[in-house]
């Protein structure tokens, strides 16, 4: 979701991991030119989610690479096909800490309109369904720096990876 710190600590994994790191909307400003601001209120959200959709084909396919996405990239469904190429991180903060951290920021077109906090919980609550098919979910709280969390992403990950019941019978 956004604000929630995917941008921050995605970065912060990527240098634990000695990984290289991007960020989606960071590559859909590059190749448009134009802020996501920009994209939104020249193309429309439709042609925004059409080259998020593109520029995710592409990154997914690296290896050695941590992405962050933008939070609506879980609304399109072949985003799902692209996204399982790596291990899906949900980074689940409250609405609470999302509206105090976004409350001065105007650059997510979805939340300039209404009440900040309202849109958020409206928002949340759409796509909660779609979040929770994330392989890792992660509860960020206001006490953890993007580093911290980035640590404890990194302790929780081997247990995603090997699920007792999937492991063969020693
Ligand atoms: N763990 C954290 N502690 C304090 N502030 C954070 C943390 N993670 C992110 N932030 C701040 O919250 C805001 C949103 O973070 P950002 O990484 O852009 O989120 P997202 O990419 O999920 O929208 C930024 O101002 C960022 O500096
Ligand atoms: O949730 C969304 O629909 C969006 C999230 C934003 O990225 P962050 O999640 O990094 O803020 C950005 O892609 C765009 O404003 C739309
Ligand atoms: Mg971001």
């Amino acid at each position: 979701m956004m604000g929630t710190g995917k941008t921050t600590v995605g970065r912060a994994l990527a240098t634990k991991l000695g990984y290289r790191f991007v960020d989606t909307d960071e590559i859909i400003t590059q190749v448009t030119q134009q802020s996501i601001s920009e994209v939104f209120a020249t193309s429309g959200e439709a042609a925004f989610r059409q080259i998020e959709t593109q520029v995710l084909a592409k990154v997914c396919a690296y290896t050695h690479l941590a992405i962050a996405t933008g939070g609506g990239v879980v609304l399109q469904r072949e985003n799902w096909s692209y996204l399982h190429h790596g291990l899906i991180v949900w980074l689940d903060a409250p609405t609470e800490l999302l509206s105090t951290r976004l409350s001065a920021d105007d650059t997510r077109p979805l939340l300039q309109t209404g009440d900040l906090r309202s849109q958020l919980e409206t928002i949340l609550q759409q796509r909660q369904p779609l979040y929770s098919q994330a392989d890792l979910r992660v509860v960020v709280t206001s006490e953890e720096t993007p580093e911290q969390l980035a640590t404890r992403i990194l302790q929780e990950i081997p247990q995603v990876l090997k699920q007792p019941s999937t492991l063969p019978q020693s």
